[in-house]
């Protein structure tokens, strides 16, 4: 089943049609996206712009044309209120007369573009039609995706009810690879940049020790992945099971942490609960976050239940 007709399918189950198009609208710029990837490298795409984005981060040359795909798609959609974006220091207004905001994350993992390893796009849309409306905690989410441009393209979605898994076909169609996924329990495999370890909060030093000592929540020693990109990292655990943490640590503490709560958190967060898993800071579950600014950081502990439940104990021992 091709992406058009699973939206046709929701139309007809009641879902808003504003939002079905607005959601393959969407869809089409990631393939838009995952097109200008493939050539970045010929087309001398790599490396830095001279540009600094609202976090102080440099810009990649990908970056900015993922932003600007995104930016365009949403000024074609008269559903879309605003487009809030990493990349942009506001909110950008669309049209009056929009319900929706669409917040995204154009290009995640954007360090790895220069080596050919999968980067990503993250998505979330809240019913918003006035800029006061833009701050509103992740539970609010009408919709969440992620596209991951790697060996193929995917694109995993959720109205909020189940996870749907697509792939791009040859003819450049979303197709349909997966319906309804669920995190496997069981698999002892955890996601966190070590090069921090000594700096992390007490609780994540105590849980990374215990998987690797054989006493964590299955027991067995455990194997470690990072890619860079926390969309990779979270596709994968969507497939397989595990742990994704950048969690809070003595030097991002005053930051708030590493991963944006709007663009990053909120829409995986969204993702992993529909799919059955747990999405936590260790001490608050993400989605209940009020936040105060477009840009906010949060530390972010997502994955299988039992896993991120695991963590949230260490903390509250820690606390009591
Ligand atoms: O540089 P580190 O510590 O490995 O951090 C990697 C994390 O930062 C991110 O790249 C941040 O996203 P952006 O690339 O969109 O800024 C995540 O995808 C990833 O998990
Ligand atoms: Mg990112
Ligand atoms: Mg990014």
């Amino acid at each position: 089943m091709i992406l058009k007709q699973f939206l046709n399918a929701k139309r007809e189950r009641g879902f808003d049609p504003d939002l079905l198009e607005l959601v393959q609208t969407i869809a089409d710029a990631t393939i838009k996206i995952s097109r200008q990837l493939r050539v970045a490298v010929l087309h001398g795409h790599v490396g830095a712009t001279e540009e600094t984005n609202v976090q102080g981060e440099v810009q990649k040359p990908l970056d900015v044309i993922a932003d600007n795909v995104f930016v365009a798609a949403c000024q074609t959609s008269a559903a879309v209120s605003f487009a809030v974006s990493e990349e942009q220091d506001n909110e950008i207004p669309v049209s009056a007369t929009g319900k929706y905001a669409v917040i995204f994350d154009p290009l995640d993992g954007s360090s790895n573009l220069d080596v050919n390893v999968t980067v990503g796009s993250i998505v979330s849309v809240i019913p918003a039609k006035a800029a006061s409306e833009l701050l509103q905690p992740g539970r609010n989410q009408v919709f969440a995706a992620y596209a991951a441009y790697g060996p193929s393209t995917s694109l995993v979605l959720t109205f909020g009810d189940d996870v749907d898994f697509f792939s791009l076909n040859a003819d450049e169609e979303y197709e349909l690879a997966d319906a309804d996924v669920k995190i496997p329990s069981g698999n002892a495999e955890f996601s966190i940049n070590t090069s921090r370890q000594n700096l992390w909060d007490k609780p994540v030093q105590d849980y990374i020790a215990a998987s690797l000592a054989g006493e964590g929540v299955y027991a067995k020693r455990y194997n470690m992945r990072w890619v860079g990109s926390m969309v990779a990292d979270i596709h994968r655990i969507m497939h397989r099971g595990g742990i994704f943490l950048y969690p809070n640590d003595a030097e991002i503490a005053k930051k708030g942490g590493r991963l944006r709560l709007l663009y990053e958190a909120n829409p995986m967060g969204f993702l992993v609960e529909a799919a059955g898993g747990g999405a936590s800071t260790g001490l608050v579950r993400i989605l209940d976050i009020q936040p105060k600014e477009l840009h906010q950081r949060v530390p972010v502990i997502l994955g299988a239940l039992d896993e991120v439940e695991a963590v949230e104990r260490r903390y509250a021992e820690a606390k009591a």
